[in-house]
């Protein structure tokens, strides 16, 4: 780990992290958690975290919940939440569906699920983040009229995920939704290796 990282982990994780245990089914309590209400969005292997401080350094009126396995990851966007002094970022460590589950009903004003791990080969596609059960938990988190905006590099993903999220019964097609996004570590590598972008936009539905 590098200094800067360290630093990190001694000084913005003690009040911004939060470590995710398997199974542990403790609701969340959101508001204790940012200190406000205020809308929030979850995001989903934010990976090193760069889009994830700028999409909270642009958007300060909501509350940002950023989920990561990945250490290095953790510790960067806890650094550049430290340098940017970003108060609405709480940085997650540990399994995204774990803490989903602890996430209240209704809750989020938007999930961002931007290029999560493609599995592509067939017998892994159970892995993959995107399937039928995970959605419908999102979907539940979800405020109704909140945004699921998942994307990805890979075409057979994205058919995949346009299958899942429209048999989704508690979700619409968003298709006139403007994709509002920086550009993240993983898109900059798909489009260097020629690969399309493919931004899926779906709304939790009003009862
Ligand atoms: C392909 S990377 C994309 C990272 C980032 N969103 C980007 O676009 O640059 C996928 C990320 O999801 C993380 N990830 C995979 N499964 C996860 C899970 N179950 N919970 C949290 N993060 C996960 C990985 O560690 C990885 O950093």
């Amino acid at each position: 780990m590098g200094s800067r990282h360290a630093e990190a982990m001694t000084h913005v994780w003690p009040a911004y992290g939060l470590t995710v245990l398997d199974g542990d089914r403790t609701p969340l309590d959101l508001e204790t958690l940012f200190g406000r209400e205020a809308p929030r969005v979850l995001e989903i292997g934010f990976g090193m975290g760069d889009a994830t401080a700028e999409m909270a350094a642009a958007d300060p009126g909501r509350d940002y919940l950023a989920v990561e396995v990945h250490t290095p990851g953790i510790g960067n966007l806890l650094a550049l939440v430290g340098e940017r002094g970003l108060t609405n970022v709480r940085v997650a460590h540990g399994d995204a569906m774990e803490l989903v589950h602890r996430i209240p009903e209704s809750s989020l004003d938007a999930v961002h699920v931007f290029f999560p791990d493609p599995w592509p080969k067939a017998r892994h596609h159970k892995r993959r983040l995107i399937q039928p059960a995970n959605v419908a938990l999102l979907r539940d988190r979800l405020r109704a009229g909140g945004l699921l905006h998942c994307a990805t590099d890979w075409a057979h993903y994205a058919e995949s995920m346009a299958e899942t999220l429209e048999a989704d019964p508690g979700l619409v097609a968003a298709p006139d939704d403007e994709a509002r996004r920086p550009e993240t570590k993983f898109e900059r590598r798909g489009v260097a290796s020629g690969r399309e972008i493919f931004d899926l936009m779906f709304r939790r539905g009003y009862p």
